[in-house]
């Protein structure tokens, strides 16, 4: 269990901003923070990890004290044992895949942990390569099971598939997935991404200008707009043709372009490149899995 109590004064653009947090994470959870940008969802999780200390409060881990202000003890980062992942890698460069790895291992530890690693992230065919020989998404995987070598409880993760394509975000998603629990991790994650959200997160906190506005199971946050009984997507307006006295649009909705029949009178305020919504009841709709 996390028990975090803290406050602190960050300088925005706009002035000062209090960050003023108070949260219990259980042991075992997946936590995604979202919010929008300079809400300080970073600067929780620095805290967390000691690398920016709060003006007051406490950070209790498993009933270990990590930060109290008032008794004036504060844990250095490497003795709060946890793992932290940004959005770029940080690797060493002039090291092989296997080498980062080995270099996050302390002294005199067995390695078993690196294979294990290797083996679980699928990085057999790269562990003799440099960084700069490795796409995006090898690279967060190398930087993935370089914050486990020390076997930490706890990972935080601020945006770390956030560079990559959709695709190999999504692969990444099930690594992440596999590590959490696999390791047994509590796992506090970044992200803006609402889709990784609801696949990841058994919990879910948005913070706004330095506190906690919401907080709950996907299921909880989302749930209520779920059940509405209508659903809605947004396309981009790529034709607009009458054919036997309908007037068709066809619509670019991502990588697809769809056909929906509309109105005259509202055909006519449209133009290629318009962007528009496409609500319906969702009345019998057919669903396949993706
Ligand atoms: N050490 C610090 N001292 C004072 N203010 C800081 C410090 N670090 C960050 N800030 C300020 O705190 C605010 C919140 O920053 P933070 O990086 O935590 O936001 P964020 O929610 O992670 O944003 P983003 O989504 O853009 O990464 C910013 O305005 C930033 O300038």
């Amino acid at each position: 269990m996390i028990e975090l109590k803290v406050r602190k004064t960050l300088l925005s653009h706009q002035g000062k901003m209090e960050l003023d947090v108070d949260l219990q994470i259980g042991k075992g959870d997946f936590v995604v923070v979202g919010g929008k940008s300079g809400a300080g969802k970073t600067s929780l999780l620095r805290m967390l990890a000691g690398l920016l200390n709060p003006d007051s409060g406490t950070i209790k881990v498993a009933d270990k004290t990590w930060f109290d202000k008032g008794q004036k003890l504060n844990l250095s980062p490497q003795q709060r044992q946890l793992g932290f992942v940004f959005q770029d890698f940080a690797l060493f460069p002039n090291m092989t895949v296997r080498q980062n790895l080995e270099y996050a291992l302390k002294k005199g530890a067995s390695t078993n942990i690196i294979d294990e690693l290797i083996d679980m992230m699928e990085l057999g065919e790269l562990e003799s390569r440099k960084p700069d020989t490795l796409s995006g998404g090898q690279k967060q995987r190398v930087a993935l099971a370089r914050s486990l070598v020390q076997k930490p409880k706890i990972l935080l993760l601020d945006e770390p598939l956030s560079a990559l394509d959709p695709e190999i975000r999504a692969k990444l998603q099930d690594y992440l997935s596999k590590i959490h629990k696999a390791f047994e991790l509590t796992t506090i994650m970044v992200s803006h991404d609402i889709t990784e959200a609801i696949k990841l997160a058994d919990r879910m906190i948005e913070l706004d200008n330095g506190s906690v506005t919401k907080s709950g199971t996907p299921a909880q946050l989302f749930g209520d707009a779920k059940l509405s009984g209508k659903f809605q997507f947004t396309g981009i307006v790529l034709t607009i043709e009458s054919q036997d006295f309908l007037n068709i649009l066809s619509l670019v909705v991502g990588k697809e372009v769809v056909r929906v029949v509309v109105d005259e009178s509202e055909a006519k305020k449209l133009s290629p490149g318009d962007k528009v919504i496409v609500a319906s009841k969702a009345f019998n709709p057919i669903i396949k899995k993706l």
